[in-house]
């Protein structure tokens, strides 16, 4: 019997995802949170699981290395990967914002330095608003940037706001809302349609 490959993203939404998963009636008895395991069946062997870092999700799918992937908007929207995005799953609620120091506001000059994890998001975000930025690519601890002078502004991820507001910074901008999203593989999706979408369709019933 074939089965489609689905690529899942490591780190804090995994756990949720295959929860979900198992909530439509797919076991996972190989699934262990703190297994090192990359790569796993359902009991009906119909999906494959492999489990790559968050940020390479895309990638996977786009190359057709995975059929079907889940991984947060933040990196579909980095990545600008050629794929279909299918369904948001709801899980993983965040926002992109701009932030910077309490009491600041959102200045024109002739260049901004902006700090993120996500250049491309926060370069698109700018050029809208016509505003000349540099980027500073920053792999985590993005809200110091603005307070050591790394950066006048980030762009980054905000959910409770524990980690601007314990920092001394504040939202000045809010960009676009986020969620974990079930992205397709263009070719995939016309060679094993039937299983993908007896897939999209199980999750779909379990969101309504
Ligand atoms: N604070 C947050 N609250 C809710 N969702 C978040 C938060 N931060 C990130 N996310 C979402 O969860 C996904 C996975 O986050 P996670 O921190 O595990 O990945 P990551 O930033 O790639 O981690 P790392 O680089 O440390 O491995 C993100 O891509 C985003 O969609
Ligand atoms: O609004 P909050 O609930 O505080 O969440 C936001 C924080 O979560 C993410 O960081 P993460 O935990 O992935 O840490 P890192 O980027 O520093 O590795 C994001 O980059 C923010 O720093």
């Amino acid at each position: 019997m074939s089965y489609i490959t689905l690529a899942l993203a490591k780190g804090r939404t995994a756990k949720s995802t295959i929860t979900l998963l198992e909530n439509t009636g797919i076991q996972f008895k190989d699934f262990h949170e703190d297994s090192r395991k990359l790569v796993f069946y359902d009991s009906d062997k119909t999906i494959k699981v492999v489990f790559v870092k968050a940020v390479d999700v895309p990638t996977y799918v786009e190359k057709g290395a995975a059929d079907i992937g889940i991984v947060g908007k933040d990196n579909i929207l980095e990545s600008q990967a050629d794929v279909y995005e299918m369904l948001d799953l709801k899980l993983g609620k965040c926002k992109f914002v701009v932030a910077g120091k309490i009491g600041s506001t959102l200045e024109k000059k002739q260049k901004l330095t902006i700090a993120s994890k996500y250049p491309t998001i926060a370069k698109k975000f700018f050029q809208k608003i016509n505003q000349p930025i540099e980027t500073v690519k920053l792999n985590g601890s993005v809200e110091l940037a603005p307070l050591i002078g790394l950066a006048d502004y980030i762009v980054d991820i905000v959910e409770t706001g524990n980690t601007i507001n314990e920092n001394g910074l504040t939202i000045l901008e809010e960009i676009e809302d986020i969620s974990t999203r079930l992205i397709v593989n263009k070719a995939s999706f016309a060679t094993k349609s039937d299983n993908i979408r007896q897939f999209i369709n199980r999750l779909k019933s379990v969101l309504e």
